[in-house]
C-alpha cells in the first residue's frame, strides 16, 4: 500500500502575476516544505513552510505545467490569487506523486460539488485542517467515471454527487483489497520494487554511504533509476563506469563528471584539474554521487577521487561529505588494466573502507525466469562449472535460435572482431545502402556524445540488416533496449525510414529519437538519430548491463574473470542462447572478489568495519 503523504521539499519561487500577465513581486525560497491539506469544507489547500513562515492557498482554479517533471520542475498557477509557484530541485518521483494526487483529489472534489461561498459564510462548522489522505480505490473509480462521462455524456448533464466524507474516505482506504490497491498503484504509475529493492531505497534515503550488489539481472540498474528519481536533481549526479551503462540510468561516465582525465597524473595535478571553475562547481554542487557498474572502476582512480573530493569541496569528511551510492557486481567484468597483478578493485582501497557504511545485496533475479537457468548462472558466477552444467552449456551449440530472419547476435571477447563481423556482413548483403546521419545539438561536443550515446553519428543500413534497438520504445510490445530485429524494407518516401520486424513479432517503422545528457558543466546536450545499431556482433564489455533477446557466444578467447558470466547472463532464456565452443576453463571468478563476497555474506552484508583485511591501498 502506498501510504506516503504527498509532501515535497524543494525550491519554490513565488511570482505575482499582473493584469497583463507580466510578473510582479517575486520571492525565492530554498528548502521549502510543501504539503496538502483539507479544511472543514473539504477544500484542498497547499501549505508551504519556509523557515518560520507558513503560506496557505486554497486550490481553486489552478493550472499545472509539468513539462519538465523529469528534471524535478513544475509550475502551479493559482488563478484566484494571481500567484505562480515555480517548483524546482524536487525529487522527480516525489514531484510526480505530489502532482498526481493533487490533480486526482481536485477532480474528485469537482465531482462532489464544492461548498458555495455563501454556505461557508453561514456555516457554524468548527475550523479544521487535516492532511489529505492517500489516493483510495474510491477516488480511482470516481476518476474513471469522470473520464467515462467525458467520453459519452454531453457536458452539463453530469449529476454531481457527494461521495462521502473524509471519514468514509479514510475507512475505505484502510479496507483496500489487493486488487483495488493495484488499481491505485497503476493510476499513480508507481515503479514496482521488490521488498529487497525497497530496503535498499530506504537505506539510501537514510543518507548513509552505501554499496549494493547482486548477481546479473537482480534489478540493480532498475533500482538505481528509482533511487535517482527520489533524490534532488540539482544535487545528484548519476554516473557509471562506462558510457552505455551511464546512458541506461540517464547519467554520464564517472570520468566525465570527475574532470581529472584518466586519473593517471599525480594527485596534485588531478586536484589542479578538478579545481578548474566549471569542474569545481560540479564537485561542490554534488551531494549524492551514484555510480553504476562500480566493478569496472579502477581502485587507484577511486582512491584519488576520494582525496580530490575532499580538497575541492574543502571538506575533510570521507569523499568530501558526498553521499556515495555505489552499485555493481564485482563478479562481473573487472577494471580494465594491462596486467592482473596491477589490478586493484575499489573494495581493496582504504578510500572504500573509509567511505562505505552499508553493504547490501539483491538476490531475486528478474532478468531470467527459468530457475534451472538461474542456478546455472549463479554457479558460473562463482567460477564453478561442474560436469552437469558444462554438458548443458556445451549442448546449447545446436540451439536453433534464428526466427523470422532474425539471426543471433554474436557476443565477442575482442572488439576488433565486432567491427569486422558487422562491416563484412553488411557489405555482403546485396542492394544499395542508405545512410542516416545524427544531428547533435552542439557539434563541438560530438565526441562526448559518441561516448555516452548508444547510437553513432552515422549508420549505414540495407534490406536484411540485423539490428538491435537502443532505446525503450514500447515495453508492452517488446520494443525495448536490446530487442533484436531485421530490416524488412524502407518507407517509400523522401525520408525512407527503415521498417523493422522484431523477435516479438512486432513490425515497426523506426523514427528518429533524441538522447539528452547533462554534460559536465551542467548544460544539456542532445543527439537525434535512429534508435538502432548493427547487431550481427557486439563485444561482451559493451553488453555488460544489458538484457538481450538471442545471443551466440564464442568463449574460446575469454581473457577476464567474470567475462563468460557476463556473456551468458545477458540471455533471458537458455534456449535463447547458443555457445559455439564451450569449455569449462573459460569460467573463472576472481579469488579476491570471492573472498570479499564470502566475508560480506558472513557479515550479513551490513557493516563495513569487519572487512578490513581486504584492503590493499
Ligand atoms: N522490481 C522489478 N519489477 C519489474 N522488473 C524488474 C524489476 N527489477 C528489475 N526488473 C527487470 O529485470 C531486468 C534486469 O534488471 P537490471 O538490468 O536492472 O539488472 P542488473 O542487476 O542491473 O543487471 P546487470 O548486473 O546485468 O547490470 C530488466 O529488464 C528490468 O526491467
Ligand atoms: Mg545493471
Amino acid at each position: 500500500m502506498n501510504t506516503e503523504n504527498p509532501e515535497l521539499t524543494c525550491t519554490v519561487v513565488f511570482e505575482v502575476i499582473g493584469q497583463t500577465g507580466s510578473t510582479g513581486k517575486r520571492g525565492v525560497y530554498q528548502n521549502a516544505f510543501l504539503s496538502l491539506y483539507r479544511n472543514e469544507f473539504r477544500d484542498i489547500l497547499i501549505k508551504i513552510e519556509v523557515g518560520k513562515s507558513v503560506f496557505k492557498y486554497i486550490m481553486g482554479d489552478i493550472t499545472i505545467h509539468k513539462r519538465f517533471l523529469k528534471d524535478g520542475k513544475a509550475t502551479i498557477y493559482l488563478k484566484d490569487y494571481k500567484v505562480q509557484l515555480l517548483l524546482s530541485n524536487c525529487p522527480p518521483s516525489k514531484l510526480a506523486y505530489f502532482l498526481k494526487i493533487l490533480s486526482a483529489k481536485l477532480q474528485c472534489l469537482k465531482n462532489e460539488g464544492k461548498v458555495k461561498a455563501r454556505q461557508k459564510l453561514l456555516s457554524d462548522k468548527p475550523k479544521c485542517l487535516e492532511q489529505i489522505s492517500p489516493l483510495t480505490s474510491k477516488d480511482i473509480s470516481t476518476l474513471q467515471n469522470i473520464s467515462k462521462q467525458k467520453e459519452n455524456i454531453p457536458l452539463g448533464l453530469e449529476t454531481p454527487k457527494r461521495l462521502g466524507k473524509r471519514k468514509r474516505e479514510q475507512m475505505n482506504y484502510e479496507e483496500e483489497s489487493p486488487q483495488k490497491h493495484v488499481a491505485v498503484q497503476k493510476y499513480l504509475n508507481v515503479v514496482q520494487l521488490t521488498t529487497e529493492q525497497k530496503h535498499v531505497l530506504k537505506a539510501v534515503m537514510s543518507g548513509k554511504n552505501l554499496f549494493f550488489t547482486g548477481s546479473a539481472g537482480t534489478g540493480k540498474s532498475y533500482l538505481l533509476k528509482r533511487i535517482i528519481s527520489a533524490l534532488p536533481p540539482n544535487h545528484t549526479v548519476a554516473t557509471a563506469s562506462t558510457g552505455i551503462a551511464a546512458c541506461q540510468i540517464g547519467g554520464i561516465t564517472l570520468h566525465s563528471f570527475a574532470g581529472i582525465g584518466s586519473g593517471s597524473y599525480s594527485l596534485e595535478q588531478c586536484i589542479k584539474q578538478a579545481q578548474r571553475k566549471e569542474v569545481a562547481q560540479q564537485w561542490r554542487r554534488c551531494q549524492h554521487l551514484v555510480v553504476d557498474e562500480i566493478s569496472m572502476v579502477d581502485g587507484t582512480y577511486f582512491q584519488k577521487l576520494e582525496k580530490v573530493a575532499r580538497v575541492v569541496r574543502n571538506n575533510d569528511k570521507p569523499f568530501g561529505g558526498i553521499q556515495l551510492i555505489l552499485c555493481g557486481d564485482f563478479l562481473q567484468l573487472p577494471p580494465v588494466s594491462k596486467s592482473n597483478e596491477n589490478r586493484l578493485f575499489c573494495f581493496q582501497t582504504s578510500a572504500w573502507k573509509k567511505c562505505i557504511q552499508i553493504n547490501m545485496e539483491l538476490t531475486q533475479v528478474k532478468r531470467q525466469k527459468d530457475l534451472r537457468f538461474i542456478n546455472i548462472l549463479n554457479s558460473i558466477r562463482l567460477g564453478r562449472c561442474p560436469d552437469t552444467i558444462a554438458k548443458i552449456l556445451a549442448s546449447s551449440s545446436d540451439h536453433q535460435i534464428e526466427q523470422n530472419g532474425i539471426k543471433a547476435t554474436r557476443l565477442c571477447t575482442h572488439k576488433e572482431d565486432v567491427d569486422y563481423i558487422n562491416r563484412s556482413q553488411l557489405q555482403d548483403l546485396p542492394g544499395n545502402s542508405k545512410v542516416f546521419k545524427a544531428t547533435d545539438s552542439d557539434p563541438s561536443l560530438s565526441q562526448l556524445m559518441d561516448k555516452h550515446c548508444p547510437v553513432s553519428t552515422s549508420i549505414e543500413l540495407k534490406q536484411d540488416t540485423q539490428i538491435m534497438l537502443t532505446k525503450n520504445l514500447d515495453v508492452q510490445r517488446g520494443l525495448v533496449n536490446g530487442a533484436r530485429g531485421v530490416i524488412v524494407g524502407f518507407e517509400n518516401n523522401v525520408e525512407g525510414l527503415p521498417v523493422i520486424k522484431f523477435v516479438s513479432g512486432a513490425k515497426e517503422t523506426i523514427r528518429y529519437e533524441k538522447w539528452t545528457i547533462k554534460a559536465g558543466s551542467g548544460i544539456y546536450i542532445s543527439r537525434r538519430q535512429l534508435p538502432i545499431k548493427l547487431a550481427w556482433a557486439m563485444s561482451i564489455h559493451k553488453s555488460q548491463g544489458m538484457t538481450l533477446d538471442c545471443v551466440e557466444i564464442s568463449l574460446s578467447r575469454v581473457f577476464e574473470c567474470g567475462q563468460a558470466y557476463v556473456a551468458l547472463s545477458r540471455a533471458q532464456r537458455l534456449n535463447g542462447l547458443r555457445i559455439i565452443d564451450f569449455n569449462s576453463k573459460c569460467v573463472r571468478a576472481d579469488p579476491d572478489v570471492l573472498k570479499f563476497y564470502s566475508q560480506l555474506q558472513k557479515d550479513c552484508m551490513l557493516v563495513q568495519s569487519r572487512l578490513d583485511n581486504h584492503f590493499r591501498l
